[in-house]
């Protein structure tokens, strides 16, 4: 029996023919794109560099000699590879998980072709099963929290965690997400939130799920 590592790997090892030619690529966060950057390592001389979503795979990019560049530097990205939390069959996901939401939903904006990475147990009818995860300033996080309630949720504080943009992260329990373009649009104009982990309006548009028969691929 395959693990969900296992399956991880192999959705990341599927992402590499999305990006061969490619010389800067963005660059998700996560333990699916953990994989994705290790493999990278193989072709590092055919690439110029990575704009990265988080401190943790800008650690590891530049660890194998991957230079990392600044998205104001180089303008619309070919292609953005990253993992989800949830997807669903409109490749709408749930992210935030690893707590890097706001940074990859601005990659994820600037890029034409987001490659999702993920093991088969990420794909819902719904979203919603996973706690939604939402970067908050932390001044307004108990009223975000207040609002979440109204919406039907359960809001729990990461406590102790701090984003690397210095924000707080809320994790909604118990919400069905039967409109996530609406409800994506709705939270992300309470003020005092800097995003929401839905990525609706931009969702991805090709997924690559590990499954122990192999990896399939969803696209738009
Ligand atoms: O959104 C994310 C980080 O903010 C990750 O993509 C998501 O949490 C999936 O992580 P993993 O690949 O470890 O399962």
């Amino acid at each position: 029996m395959s693990s969900a590592d296992d399956l991880k790997r192999k959705a990341a090892e599927a992402a590499l023919e999305y990006v061969r030619g490619i010389p800067i690529l963005g660059i998700g966060t996560g333990s699916t794109v953990n994989h994705f950057i290790d493999l990278l390592a193989d072709f590092r001389h055919e690439i110029e560099g990575a704009v990265s979503s988080s401190e943790a795979s800008t650690e590891r990019l530049k660890k194998l000699g991957i230079p990392v560049l600044d998205l104001n530097a180089v303008g619309d990205l070919e292609v953005y590879v990253d993992g989800a939390d949830e997807i669903n069959p409109h490749l709408q996901l749930i992210k935030g998980g690893g707590g890097a939401l706001t940074r990859e939903k601005i990659i994820a904006a600037a890029s034409r072709k987001f490659v999702c990475i993920a093991d088969e147990g990420k794909y819902v009818d719904v979203l919603g099963r996973f706690p939604l995860p939402i970067e908050v300033i932390p001044m307004a996080r108990s009223y975000v929290s207040r609002q979440m309630v109204k919406l039907g949720g359960q809001p729990q504080w990461r406590e102790g965690y701090v984003t690397d943009n210095g924000g707080q992260i809320i994790d909604v329990h118990n919400l069905e997400i039967l409109k996530p373009i609406e409800l994506e649009q709705n939270i992300n104009n309470i003020p005092g939130v800097v995003t929401v982990g839905i990525f609706a309006l931009r969702p991805a548009d090709v997924v690559l799920l590990g499954t122990p028969e192999g990896v399939k691929t969803l696209s738009r």
